[in-house]
């Protein structure tokens, strides 16, 4: 079965992706695909070095992650220009990497994709999983972990579809406002009622 894992920026999703990986899960993340994709020389690169101009460039060479993520959150024009470029690439490396877990025998394969909403993927897996926080709770996280200010977190946060929103669209909601074993408890009862195995 292919479970699309999803739900909103710092809401958990890569807590939980975590819990399956040591449990010996197949997990494809995209976030991680979204980085592979625009290493240099990828053909993305050069497409967002012309779209955006070589200030976006960090000294190493590499995309200057913070200054791309200050050109695109909050600006819904600049983001389209940027998704244009790098999602077909992450939905064709995703797509490799499933069907390599296929071939190699994979009962249950989770595609970790925080837009799977935004971009309309639902086609690409059997079940939804969202993991879901209250907005206070996924602001105040956000900022600890990223050291963001309100403004950059909100800027980040209503860039994507409300959770609650998401949450109404799901098979199943991780609700993650509380402890992480008490996320985990709700992970290993889904295992049970859909019958997952590795
Ligand atoms: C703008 C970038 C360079 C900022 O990098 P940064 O290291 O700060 O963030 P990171 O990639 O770790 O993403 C963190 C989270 O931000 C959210 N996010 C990222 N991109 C977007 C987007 N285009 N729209 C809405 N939310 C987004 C997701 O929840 C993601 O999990 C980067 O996020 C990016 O390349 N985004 C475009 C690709 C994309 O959509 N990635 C998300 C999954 S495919
Ligand atoms: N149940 C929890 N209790 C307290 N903190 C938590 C809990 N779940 C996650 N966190 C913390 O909240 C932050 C966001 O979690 P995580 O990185 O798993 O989210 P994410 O959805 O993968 O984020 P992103 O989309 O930005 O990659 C992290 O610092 C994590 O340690």
């Amino acid at each position: 079965m292919i479970i699309g894992l999803t739900g909103g920026i710092a809401s958990g999703k890569s807590t939980i992706a975590n819990w399956f990986i040591k449990n010996d899960y197949t997990v494809i993340d995209a976030d991680k695909s979204a980085r592979k994709v625009v290493e240099p020389g990828e053909e993305a690169y050069f497409k967002i070095v012309d779209q955006f101009g070589k200030d976006v460039i960090a000294e190493d060479g590499t995309i200057d992650r913070a200054k791309l993520g200050a050109l695109i959150f909050g600006d819904e024009t600049e983001r389209k220009k940027l998704n244009a470029i790098i999602h077909p690439a992450v939905r064709q490396d995703m797509l490799t990497q499933k069907d390599e877990a296929i071939a190699n025998g994979k009962q249950t394969i989770i595609l970790d994709i925080p837009l799977l909403f935004e971009s309309k993927l639902q086609w690409m897996v059997d079940k939804i999983v969202v993991v879901y926080v209250e907005e206070e709770t996924q602001r105040n996280r956000l900022m600890k972990r990223n050291d963001y200010t309100e403004e950059e977190a909100n800027a980040r946060i209503s860039s994507q579809i409300p959770l609650d929103e998401k949450k109404d669209q799901a098979d199943a909601v991780i609700d993650n406002n509380g402890t992480v074993d008490e996320s985990i408890h709700q992970i290993k009862e889904l295992l049970e009622t859909w019958q997952l195995k590795v």
